[in-house]
């Protein structure tokens, strides 16, 4: 493992100086920063002269050579020696390691030939993102992109994915971002492995600062506070995000299936939509309810814990219908501090074993995870009784601090404007849930968008795509959307499926009934 020795970077430069009494060195300076005076970021010019308290060394520019100052216009020599009596003595100046940048540092760690890594700011002052430049492979000018580090900044901690041919030098590689960006970065982690669980959090190994995960980032104006170690976040998503919320319309009804610690939720919500939004993963709901709270949007938010395919089905459940195999109904004994937004005093660890708790009395399905809000629960229980709440709620939260009238009633079975699928690696699997979901006699307003994240290899085609959400929804999807979000991998790319959800999809009562006498 490569150690940085940080006496390898000291460096002395031997210049001029000229001895200048206090009370002169402002009209001498004055005279001689027409590039005569040293002129180095974070240097100053002018230092205490160990001799004399009545005296200060000007120093001069590394162009300046020769003790006769013969460097130094004639004009600019004769003012100067009309102002004070010229005394030239040599000044050593020494830049150690905390003068170089960090730059400059890698180019002398890292193997000769490798290119040396950049600073690009993905997002204003919270995310950083550090990659190799292109690297010209060829004379005819054939680039190819080289992400060989990448570092992505959020807000305190710096996250390194270093490469296997580097991997010796990632304690070096590490201390260096740490000391360059203390105090704003305080930790330094490297992702060690592949994400194989199905919350998607990538494994860290900390390699500098203090084993604290739980940061801030800052997106299109919202704040989302996250423990990096126990949620999954991709600040190279921002764009998404942004591009998906923006087709959200004030009062739109949302359903975020997958909505981690709420990149789509909280921003929807911030626009006035009413958003039911769900994750499996306990800690991605405790900062879910967090971060709604944080953004003054937790009336507008009802978050679940529990599986996609559960939270759609209790979602579009009708009101008075048969509940009995999902947790709503053992949800409804718990007090509200079970199980509303989260507590900002709990730490994440508590939390975690607060949901389990909850979870461990509300299964009655092993498969399922669930804990429902309190609200949701009132809506669920009482069909009509969910008007008069939620009419009441609307006034308390105005009393609270919504502006202007409140989140409106909404009822999903009745309409729901969009669901947000963004579990790329298998949300396709999930849209079979949708089919059937959505009761025909009962639904009003236009069909739902449906914006399913896939990913998609350079041997693959949308057609396949199509062909299986086709094969999961039975039904015939018409013109379907698809968007480029971003490469992952030089052959895969992550793409927004998006499509109106097919009429056939809606459940037909009536054929239920003809169906069951058949
Ligand atoms: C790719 S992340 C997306 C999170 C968020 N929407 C974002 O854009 O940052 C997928 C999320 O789905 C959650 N998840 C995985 N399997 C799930 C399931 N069966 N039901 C609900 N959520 C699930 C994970 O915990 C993770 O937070």
């Amino acid at each position: 493992m490569e150690k940085l020795d940080e006496s390898k970077f000291e460096q002395r430069l031997q210049l001029w100086a000229l001895r200048t009494p206090r009370e002169l060195v402002s009209a001498v300076t004055r005279l001689l920063r027409s590039g005569y005076l040293l002129d180095m970021p974070r240097v100053k010019p002018v230092v205490e002269d160990p001799e004399s308290e009545k005296n200060r060394l000007v120093v001069l520019s590394e162009k300046i050579q020769n003790p006769d100052l013969s460097g130094i216009q004639e004009k600019v020599y004769d003012s100067l020696k009309q102002l004070c009596n010229i005394d030239v003595i040599p000044y050593t100046l020494t830049l150690g390691y905390s003068y170089w940048s960090a730059d400059h540092i890698l180019k002398q760690i890292l193997p000769a030939g490798m290119e040396v890594p950049s600073f690009e700011t993905i997002v204003k002052y919270t995310n950083l993102r550090w990659g190799f430049h292109p690297v010209v492979c060829s004379i005819f000018c054939v680039t190819l992109l080289l992400i060989v580090i990448c570092v992505v900044h959020a807000s305190h901690v710096a996250h390194l994915n270093i490469s296997d041919d580097l991997l010796s030098y990632k304690d070096a590689i590490a201390k260096v971002i740490y000391d360059k960006n203390y105090p704003r970065i305080q930790t330094v982690v490297n992702k060690v492995g592949t994400i194989a669980n199905e919350f998607r959090v990538p494994k860290f190994e900390v390699l500098a600062g203090k084993n604290d995960m739980v940061t801030e980032v800052k997106q299109y104006g919202a704040t989302f506070k996250l423990d990096y170690g126990l949620v999954y976040w991709n600040s190279r998503l921002e764009h998404e995000h942004i591009r998906l919320v923006s087709l959200f319309k004030k009062g739109d009804v949302i359903c975020d299936m997958f909505a981690g610690i709420g990149p789509f939720s909280i921003p929807a919500a911030q626009k006035g939509c009413i958003v039911y939004a769900n994750d499996l993963n306990p800690d991605s709901v405790h900062y879910l309810r967090t971060n709604a709270q944080i953004n003054k949007v937790d009336d507008y938010i009802f978050t679940y814990n529990m599986d996609a395919r559960v939270f759609m089905q209790n979602l579009l459940r009708l009101p008075g219908s048969e509940r009995k195999s999902v947790p709503q109904v053992e949800a409804a004994n718990y007090s509200s501090e079970d199980m509303v937004s989260g507590n900002e005093s709990l730490t994440s660890n508590e939390n975690h074993s607060d949901v389990q708790e909850s979870c461990g009395k509300c299964i009655n399905d092993s498969s399922v995870i669930g804990i429902m809000t309190k609200r949701q629960q009132e809506t669920s229980n009482e069909g009509d009784a969910y008007c008069q709440e939620d009419s009441n709620q609307t006034k308390k939260r105005n009393n609270k601090r919504v502006k202007g009238s409140g989140p409106p009633s909404a009822k999903p079975w009745e309409h729901f404007d969009h669901v947000v699928m963004n579990l790329p690696a298998s949300a396709l699997q999930f849209l079979d849930c949708l089919s059937g979901l959505v009761h025909k006699k009962y639904w009003t307003g236009p069909l739902p968008w449906i914006h399913c994240y896939c990913f998609i290899r350079s041997s693959e085609s949308e057609e396949l795509i199509l062909s299986e959400a086709h094969n999961k929804l039975n039904a015939k999807i018409t013109e379907p959307i698809f968007h480029r979000v971003r490469d992952v991998a030089p052959n895969k790319a992550m793409f927004c499926f998006t499509f109106r959800l097919p009429i056939e999809c809606l459940k037909d009562e009536t054929e239920d009934h003809i169906q069951s006498f058949s």
